[in-house]
């Protein structure tokens, strides 16, 4: 198997904008060589978990490859919907479909999942929450639900906020520094 630093892995996103923070945030920081590509898979229904899990493989057949996918679920429920909400109802539709509910608290929650391409080996995940609520949106629309998330702490909204600040306590910033972590040290042990 190549070493970590000489491997490609293909990271599975139609989505610019996750793109340009995951750049941004590994910097030079990721050991293999990270190469985007856009595939359309079929949306399932189940938990966080074995969504990531089944899109993971299902991708990683598609490009045959060691390939990364992320998805994101939103609120106290995963949403593996979320796009479609947003596309139809724009941030304050999802504003307010939570008009009746006292409780706005939800979360912003990032799973990387890792094949190697080896249908044999397990897919690994690696998670990222970031505790918030849902607010009247507020801030610059370029980024999905960024405008009505605000992170528990702050005062602003994701949108609102500087990118360097999003990307410093984001779900996907600590999904991404875990991931990050694990091909790093990888990296050394096989470098012993
Ligand atoms: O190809 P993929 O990676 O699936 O990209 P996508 O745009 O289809 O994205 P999702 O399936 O994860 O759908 C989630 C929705 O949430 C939005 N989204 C994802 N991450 C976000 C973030 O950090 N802030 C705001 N909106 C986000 C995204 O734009 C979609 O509308
Ligand atoms: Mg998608």
């Amino acid at each position: 198997m190549a070493s970590a630093s000489s491997r490609t892995v293909v990271f599975v996103t139609g989505n610019a904008k996750k793109l340009e923070e995951v750049v941004q945030i590994l910097g030079d920081r990721f050991p293999c060589k990270l190469v985007a590509k856009k595939i359309d898979l079929l949306e399932f229904q189940g938990e966080p978990d074995e969504i990531s899990i089944y899109k993971c493989r299902e991708a990683a057949r598609q490009v045959s490859s060691s390939t990364v996918c992320i998805f994101l679920f939103f609120g106290g429920h995963p949403v593996p919907y979320v796009k479609w909400f947003l596309e139809k109802l724009k941030p304050e539709g999802l504003y307010k479909l939570l008009a009746g509910f006292e409780d706005k608290s939800a979360y912003a929650l990032c799973t990387f999942a890792f094949s190697t391409g080896n249908p044999e080996d397990p897919v690994q995940l690696f998670k990222g929450k970031t505790l918030g609520r849902i607010v009247e949106p507020r801030g610059p629309r370029d980024f999905g639900w960024d405008p009505c998330f605000q992170p528990d702490s702050f005062d602003q909204t994701y949108a609102e906020m500087p990118k360097e600040m999003k990307n410093s306590i984001s779900h996907r910033y600590q999904a991404l520094k875990k991931m990050a972590d694990h091909f790093i040290q990888q990296n050394a042990t096989e470098k012993k």
